[in-house]
């Protein structure tokens, strides 16, 4: 593995409006002045739109990607995440592998939850975790279900799946068709979960018969066409990662000019599949809309482990943007030609394939795994396409470069 760290440097930042993504290639010639046209104009299309990037134009009611939160009444862009679903279904246990590292065979040692246990998460966008305990019984009058509901981003619905789950459904569906009047667009994100326990004939049967009884019982009930999604989870390997990541994409406005953005850095530098992933949670934010499978994303997720492995030992404190500069930082921008990069890794995977991994701000790392016509001499353009997409990424996404996180609830 080759690594090197850079550090970030008050020099003055060309403006993403007068840089474009470079065409594979020219990486001798990196300079605003040599930029193609056709280049330019290719980024330019997308900073044009930034400032509707919040708020499409649409007739239709906002739901997924359409820029506003579901149910968000106050639109302050912390969405709120349920937890719910049975005693011992693993609601507490998922929150902890997630959200604070705790390593999944500890969570055998966690405390059934006695009381709704409320965290906020202050990443690259401020969010909260609301973890319910199994028995609650949220629609008695002694709750107040507005308070519980109204700015709720998604309710996620814990099914054991090595369990009875007859009654967890009954319980969903109660759940979903109580709400349904009231907050008709909440995402209902169904995990069916412990499935690392099943063989994967059964575990293909359980959840088809999963997901067939919740539809029978909705359309029962004359609700067709529910926003309720299904993903088969499990705390010891990725797909539980996958499956939040899949979540809080949902509640992301700036979601589609991500993806777009993400499109053109890949098309640009031949690279066959990118991530943006919250380093924090290593849930990934977007990715580019080829498809996607689970051993690219298992892949980059490991990475990222070991690129905080490595910088637990050789990493050092970024300086704020304003802080003055020593003169080892300027002495290296001038050798790197490039004050943005905070680490760099380039990693050999087989023949020319590798993965690069770039830092992108506090929060967030873009890693990509290149094609085969990417080779690493052509790194230098990749970098510096890897800085347009940076550089137009705080244009979208400005949450994310603040320090300071916001006190608690
Ligand atoms: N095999 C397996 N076990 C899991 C998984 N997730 C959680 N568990 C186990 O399930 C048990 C219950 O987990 P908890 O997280 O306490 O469940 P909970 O839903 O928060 O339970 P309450 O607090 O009582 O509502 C623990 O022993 C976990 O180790 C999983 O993905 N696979």
């Amino acid at each position: 593995m080759d690594s090197s760290h850079r550090r970030l440097s008050a020099q003055s930042q060309p403006s993403p409006y007068d840089d474009s993504y470079l065409e594979h290639g020219e990486a001798s010639q990196a300079g605003p002045s040599r930029l193609q046209p056709g280049a330019q104009l290719t980024l330019m299309r997308y900073l044009q739109d930034l400032p509707d990037a919040d708020i499409p134009v649409s007739d239709v009611p906002p739901r997924y990607h359409t820029g506003r939160l579901p149910n968000s009444k106050a639109g302050d862009g912390k969405p709120r995440l349920l937890l719910m679903g049975q005693r011992r279904s693993g609601k507490s246990s998922i929150s902890s592998v997630v959200f604070h590292k705790l390593p999944p065979s500890e969570t055998l040692y966690l405390e059934t939850t006695t009381r709704i246990k409320k965290e906020s998460m202050h990443s690259f966008m401020d969010f909260q975790v609301w973890d319910f305990p199994g028995h609650l019984d949220y629609f008695d009058p002694a709750f107040d279900v507005d308070n519980i509901f109204e700015e709720i981003g998604a309710l996620i619905w814990v099914i054991d799946a090595q369990d009875e789950y007859l009654e967890a459904i009954m319980r969903l569906n109660t759940t979903i068709l109580n709400l349904q009047h009231s907050y008709p667009n909440i995402n209902v994100e169904v995990f069916v979960h412990k499935v690392d326990g099943l063989s994967e004939d059964y575990k293909g049967d359980t959840f088809r018969d999963i997901i067939q009884r919740v539809q029978d019982e909705l359309s029962d009930h004359g609700y067709e066409n529910a926003p309720v999604s299904f993903y088969q989870t499990s705390i010891y390997d990725h797909s539980i990662f996958e499956a939040f990541s899949k979540v809080i994409q949902k509640l992301i406005p700036q979601l589609p000019t991500l993806e777009a953005l993400l499109n053109s850095l890949c098309s640009t530098c031949h690279i066959e599949k990118a991530y943006l992933f919250d380093i924090m949670s290593k849930i990934y934010i977007a990715t580019d809309t080829s498809p996607t499978d689970i051993g690219s994303y298992e892949i980059c997720s490991d990475y990222i482990d070991v690129v905080i492995d490595v910088s637990e030992i050789y990493g050092w404190d970024r300086p704020d943007d304003n802080d003055e500069k020593d003169d080892t930082s300027h002495s290296e921008i001038i050798e790197i030609g490039n004050n943005d990069a905070e680490s760099l890794i380039t990693m050999e995977r087989k023949g020319n394939n590798y993965l690069y991994l770039r830092e992108i701000n506090k929060y967030l790392a873009l890693i990509c795994l290149m094609g085969d016509d990417s080779p690493a001499e052509k790194k230098a353009v990749i970098d510096y396409n890897v800085g347009v997409f940076q550089a137009a990424l705080k244009q979208v996404f400005p949450r994310a470069e603040r320090d300071v996180p916001l006190p608690e609830e």
